[in-house]
């Protein structure tokens, strides 16, 4: 299995080398060369397995040769050995054909967690083997950054700087990632907003010298690695509703597409799913963009569901790449459109099949709210401000075929919303009641290449 990129002109990658290489050196994103497809017998065979053999048999024709079997079976049960749940991701009930699927059982309490600890496992092991050195440097939002901290704090051959945007991450998301003790973790707090931290990393990546000077490595959903780990979920909720034999439909709260596109994988890979809807808060650039055809940047938003402040939509790029026929001249003419101006035109055809392929909705900070409070008192669910904005687009699109809305943090990362919404201050688990105590470790830094390079490798001691 080989991957290739969304640009078309960089070299096609193994599996293994896709995972340390994140961005392309063209400045596209890796995909697999082909998707595999799984036989509704094989996807049938799945009811009854615990989580990990699913993921196993859902990713095993991605990974190639890069593993054996044993050494993959191994990396994936020490990947979820962590999780607080059983099901790992378990499925609620909302209503008679509403289900939610809760996927924030992990370490740092987010959909993270599910691929950010498999990556941690998988980088470590190609590092054993490559005996190399790298500096990871992450972008987030909010939870990336924890989850990615979680997966590489204290390791000897990882260096680990976050990004995040100074001011817009919730206070829990903050000190998840200001907070570890270890000298391999730099938490940098930006002057700017979420595609900002996003741009400057993919800048580094672009940056030839600097990133083969440091090793760069990406473990955002630029690295397929993590999309792959993400398709797994998929999988094991449509088969406890019934599939390969009754069709499931799904809701994501969404903003760098990462998510959503694995539902996409999934659905490519043979998984019966229906409606696979898109669900933004009010930096609804994907909504807009699916009803006008024109993907147009208006500047990022805060709100209440912070993590999904976004509007460069970094995988969109892959569903691009799909939906023009995998034409990598033309998304690399759609993305320096975007670059150059803030905004490209999807072309008439790829624009039809994107709808075709997704559905979409917007949520308000009202509706938000009010999702929150209507959800606990309907089903007894606390949920946090992410899965709600799914939630109330969900109800929009609900219809004969059950429809299953990702719940991707728990709610006591977001206390102050649930608490607007609820009355309620939701608890953080035993092992993180500390977290306010603890002594936060943070660097502000400027919205500027030159001066981040220059703390990276002064840091690194490749200055
Ligand atoms: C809690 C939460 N929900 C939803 C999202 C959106 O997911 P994606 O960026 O994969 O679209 C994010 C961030 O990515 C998130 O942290
Ligand atoms: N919401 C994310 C943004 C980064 O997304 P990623 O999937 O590309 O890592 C976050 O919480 O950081």
């Amino acid at each position: 299995m080989n991957y290739l990129s969304t640009r078309g002109t960089a070299p096609e990658l193994t599996f293994g080398e896709a995972m340390m290489t994140g961005l392309a050196r063209d400045g596209g994103l890796y995909l697999p060369a082909s998707i595999p497809v799984m036989t509704p017998e094989e996807i049938a065979a799945l009811a009854g397995l615990g989580y990990e053999d699913v993921a196993f048999r859902v990713m095993r024709p991605f990974i190639g040769d890069t593993f054996t079997d044993d050494e993959f079976r191994g990396l994936i049960a020490r990947a979820y050995q962590g999780f607080n749940h059983a099901a790992r991701a378990p499925l609620k009930q909302l209503a008679a054909n509403h289900f939610l699927l809760e996927l924030f059982h992990g370490p740092t309490l987010a959909f993270k967690d599910f691929a950010m600890q498999l990556i941690g496992q998988m980088m470590q092991a190609a590092l054993a083997k490559s005996g190399n050195r790298i500096t990871i440097v992450g972008a987030t939002s909010g939870d990336t950054g924890s989850a990615a901290i979680e997966a590489f704090r204290g390791l000897s051959n990882v260096d680990v700087f976050i990004l995040f945007p100074h001011g817009r991450v919730s206070e829990v998301q903050r000190r998840q990632m200001t907070t570890p003790a270890e000298s391999n973790v730099h938490a940098l707090a930006l002057d700017g907003d979420f595609d900002d931290c996003q741009a400057r990393l993919k800048d580094m990546f672009n940056h030839f010298e600097f990133r083969d000077t440091v090793g760069l490595a990406g473990v955002n959903s630029i690295n397929w690695a993590r999309v792959l780990a993400q398709v797994v979920y998929y999988f094991t909720s449509a088969v406890a509703l019934g599939a390969p034999h009754r069709k499931v439909s799904f809701t994501v709260p969404t903003g760098n597409f990462g998510d959503i596109f694995a539902g996409w994988i999934a659905r490519a890979m043979g998984l019966p799913i229906d409606q696979l809807v898109i669900a933004t808060n009010q930096n609804d650039i994907l909504d807009r963009a699916l009803r006008s055809g024109d993907y147009a940047t208006d500047g990022v938003r805060r709100s209440i569901s912070p993590s999904m402040d976004i509007q460069v939509s970094s995988n969109f790029e892959r569903a691009l790449f799909e939906v023009l026929g995998r034409d990598g001249a033309a998304v690399a003419s759609l993305m320096d459109d975007l670059k150059t101006t803030g905004s490209f035109r999807i072309p008439q055809g790829a624009l039809e099949t994107l709808r075709a392929t997704f559905a979409s909705g917007r949520c308000s900070e009202d509706e938000t709210l009010a999702t929150i409070q209507r959800t606990l008192a309907q089903s007894g669910e606390l949920i946090c401000p992410h899965s709600a904005v799914a939630v109330h687009v969900a109800e929009s699109h609900l219809g004969a075929t059950p429809m299953i809305t990702l719940a991707t943090a728990h709610p006591a990362k977001f206390p102050d919303a649930v608490e607007r919404a609820t009355g309620i201050r939701p608890a953080l688990p035993p092992r993180m009641a500390d977290l306010f105590d603890r002594e936060e470790r943070v660097t502000r830094v400027p919205n500027d290449l030159a001066a981040l390079e220059t703390l990276i490798l002064e840091r690194t001691g490749r200055a």
